[in-house]
């Protein structure tokens, strides 16, 4: 065994799973992607998805939410097959690019996607104020900077209150405030009981994380705490730390990935695949190779 297939397992998992992954594999155009990922998500936890650039990270999460296809392996979420209709209502996912309709105000944005899941006037007001744009809420969308934009989509995920949240870098463009207000908000998010997965280029934020997954390539290197990433990585400077299991990752016969498979065939199955999510105005809400 690896010594980082050895971190991989030392993550304790409180009570449920709320992501379980097996022999995930998948293909984009002729790339393999994902290449066999093993690994659960703890419920009511902070996970981090970190990673190099082309990593994997967005095709792992829409893998999740249900709008990517794969190639074979499985993947359950809070207790079902990813992409389940069941799911709707309660997983919640941010895309990179923020959608949202640029002609409504963020208010109407926002109680446009709680309508869709039958909620109203308040749960609106509450996720506008969770992202810090209640000053906003009045104007059109169009005209708001790219970090507000950012945060307008955000809470019509919130609005939702969704038992897990899938988030692809939701602190870019975000000033230090604003972004140290955002973790607060997702820990008090976690002890109420959402599952939050979290990806992120910025390794300084793997420190707000409980769980971290690190892929590398379509592999998972290793699941860990960020204490564990620094204790294995030889330094607190959690950059550094992750540079350092990389290049022991490198060192390693097997590239010191978690799980590997063989990369499948572009005309190979595909076992399962879920519908599109619902409501979001953005080609990301359909299933793609
Ligand atoms: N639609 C697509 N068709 C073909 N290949 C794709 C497609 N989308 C992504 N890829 C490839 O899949 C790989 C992983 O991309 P992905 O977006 O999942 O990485 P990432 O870790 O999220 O990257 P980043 O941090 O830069 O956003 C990359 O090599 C990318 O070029």
């Amino acid at each position: 065994m690896s010594h980082s297939a050895t971190a991989a397992t030392s993550v304790t998992l409180a009570g449920d799973a709320a992501v379980v992954t097996s022999g995930l594999q998948v293909t984009r155009g002729r790339t393999p992607v994902l290449r066999g990922l093993d690994f659960s998500i703890p419920a009511g936890r902070i996970t981090g998805l970190l990673g190099p650039s082309a990593s994997g990270k967005t095709t792992l999460m829409r893998a999740i939410v249900g709008v990517q296809r794969f190639s074979s392996g499985t993947v359950q979420v809070l207790g079902l097959p990813a992409g389940h209709p069941a799911l709707r209502h309660r997983v919640g996912y941010v895309t990179q690019s923020p959608s949202v309709y640029p002609d409504l105000t963020v208010e109407a944005n926002v109680r446009y996607f709680g309508a869709m899941h039958r909620k109203g006037r308040a749960d609106a007001a509450e996720a506008i104020a969770a992202v810090g744009l209640e000053p906003q809420a009045r104007q059109k969308t169009g005209d708001l900077s790219g970090g507000q934009l950012s945060r307008v989509s955000l809470a019509c995920a919130l609005v939702a209150h969704p038992k897990l949240l899938v988030l692809d870098e939701p602190t870019v463009g975000l000033d230090p405030v604003l972004r140290a207000d955002l973790w607060d908000r997702f820990r008090s998010m976690a002890q109420a009981g959402t599952t939050l997965l979290v990806s992120s280029h910025v390794m300084e934020e793997a420190s707000h994380c409980e769980s971290l997954l690190l892929l590398r390539e379509g592999r998972l290197l290793a699941q860990m705490t960020p204490q564990e990433l620094s204790r294995r990585g030889h330094s607190t400077d959690l950059e550094k730390a992750f540079l350092h299991i990389i290049r022991d990752a490198e060192a390693t016969p097997d590239g010191g990935a978690e799980s590997s498979g063989t990369a499948p065939s572009d005309t190979g199955p595909v076992p399962e695949s879920g519908p599109p999510l619902p409501g979001r105005p953005t080609p990301e809400s359909t299933v793609r190779s």
